[in-house]
C-alpha cells in the first residue's frame, strides 16, 4: 500500500537500517577526523561505506533519466493487451481474477510456462464449464485435475502449493462471502485499501509479508493485483470501481525488478548480481529478497512523484507497473531473480 501506511510498514525497516548506519558512520568519522591522520581515515570510512552498502538500492539518477525519456506520459498499455483473460462484465470474471491471483505466482521452475498459460488455461476452463470455479469445486481439486484444467502436461512448479491455496480459497469464499468472490468485493465499500485487507485477513495464502531485521514488512503483491486486476478488467467501473486506486502499490514480483535493474532505476551489489546472472537462488524472506523487493515499490513510487513534479501528471503506481512489466515479458533475455515463493 501506498503513501503513510507503506512508509509506515514498509519502508521504515529499510529507511531505519539506512539512518542508522549513517549516523553511526557520521559519529566514526567525527571522531576520526578529530585525529591527525585524516587520509588515512577517510580512506577506512570508504571503505566501510561500501561493506555497509545494501544488496539493493534506488538510483535518483535512475530515475530522473527514465522520467525525462518518457518526458512525463508513460506509454498506455491497455489491461488484456494480450487477450488472454475471461472477461463477461459479470461476477462471473470476479471469481476468475480471484482464482488467477490466487495462483498467480512462481512460474519460472518451469521455463515453458508462464503467466499466460496460467491465465488462458483457467479462462478455457471456465468457458468450457461455467461451474469450474465453484466454491465447493476449488475445494476438491488434486494437482493432476489442476494440470489437467490448465492443459498443462507435467506438474506445476509448487503443485502442492496451487492445490492448497485453491481450497483456501474455495473454503473461505464458501464459509464468508456465500461462495462468491463477487459478494467479497461488493463489501468493501469500492475502496481498494478495504479490498486488500479483507483479502488479506480472510485469505492467509495472500498474506505476503516477510521480517527485516526484526521489522514485518508487507508487500501483499498478490492481493494488490487482484484489486488492479478488476480495476483493469472492469475499467474502473461497477466491481472495478475503487475511489483510492492511487493507494495501490507495484506489484513485486520477479520481472519488474529486473526491468527497473536494467533502466538503472535499481543498483545492484555485485554479489546479488551475481546471483542472479548465474541463475541461483535466492531464499524467501531473505534480506536480499526483501530489499529487492521494497526497493521496487518505493522506486515506483518516486518515479510517480517525480512524473507529477515534473508534468504535473498524477499517473497511478498500478498503471507504471502494467508499463514495466509488459516490457519486461517482451524481453526474453531478461535475467530475473529467483526465489521460491508463493507470493509472487
Ligand atoms: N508486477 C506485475 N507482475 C505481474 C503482472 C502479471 C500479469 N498481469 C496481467 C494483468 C493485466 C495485464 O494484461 C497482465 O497480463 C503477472 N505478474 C507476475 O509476473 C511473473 C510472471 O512472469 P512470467 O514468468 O514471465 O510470465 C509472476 O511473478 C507473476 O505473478 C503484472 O501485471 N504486474
Amino acid at each position: 500500500m501506498s503513501g503513510k501506511p507503506l512508509r509506515g510498514l514498509l519502508l521504515t525497516p529499510l529507511t531505519c537500517s539506512l539512518t542508522l548506519r549513517v549516523y553511526y558512520l557520521g559519529s566514526f568519522i567525527f571522531v576520526l577526523l578529530a585525529n591527525a591522520c585524516k587520509f588515512v581515515f577517510l580512506f577506512l570510512f570508504l571503505f566501510m561505506g561500501i561493506i555497509l552498502l545494501l544488496d539493493s538500492r534506488v538510483n535518483n539518477a535512475g530515475i530522473e533519466k527514465v522520467v525525462e525519456n518518457i518526458q512525463g506520459s508513460i506509454p498506455k498499455v491497455e489491461w488484456d493487451y494480450e487477450g488472454i483473460h475471461y472477461f463477461d462484465n459479470g461476477p462471473l470474471s470476479v471469481q476468475y481474477l480471484f482464482v488467477l491471483d490466487a495462483l498467480n505466482f512462481c512460474f519460472w521452475p518451469d521455463k515453458d510456462l508462464n503467466y499466460d498459460h496460467l491465465a488462458s488455461g483457467l479462462k478455457a476452463a471456465l468457458q468450457n464449464d461455467k461451474s469450474a470455479f465453484d466454491a465447493d469445486r476449488l475445494q476438491k481439486y488434486t494437482g493432476p485435475e489442476l494440470r489437467e484444467l490448465l492443459k498443462w502436461p507435467r506438474p506445476l512448479p509448487l503443485e502442492d502449493e496451487r492445490v492448497r491455496l485453491l481450497h483456501e480459497v474455495g473454503f473461505e469464499l464458501e464459509r464468508n462471502f456465500g461462495g462468491k468472490a463477487s459478494n467479497l468485493v461488493e463489501s468493501c465499500g469500492k475502496s481498494a485499501a478495504k479490498l486488500v485487507a479483507l483479502v488479506t485477513r480472510h485469505f492467509a495464502g495472500f498474506r505476503d509479508h516477510s521480517v527485516y531485521k526484526g521489522h514485518q514488512v508487507f508487500l501483499y503483491k498478490r492481493a494488490q493485483i487482484f484489486v488492479a486486476d478488476l480495476w483493469g478488467a472492469f475499467k474502473g467501473q461497477g466491481y472495478g470501481e475503487f475511489y483510492d486506486i492511487g493507494s495501490i502499490t507495484m506489484f513485486a514480483d520477479y520481472v519488474v525488478p529486473a526491468v527497473l535493474e536494467q533502466l538503472g532505476v535499481l543498483k545492484y551489489s555485485s554479489r546479488l548480481a551475481n546471483i542472479i546472472e548465474t541463475n541461483n537462488e535466492i531464499s524467501s524472506g531473505s534480506e536480499e529478497e526483501v530489499e529487492l523487493r521494497a526497493c521496487s515499490v518505493y522506486a515506483v513510487e518516486k518515479m510517480k512523484e517525480l512524473i507529477r513534479i515534473k508534468s504535473g501528471k498524477q499517473v497511478l503506481s498500478v498503471e507504471l507497473d502494467l508499463w514495466l512489466w509488459s516490457v519486461g515479458v517482451q524481453c526474453p533475455a531478461l535475467q530475473h531473480h529467483r526465489t521460491l515463493s508463493i507470493y509472487y
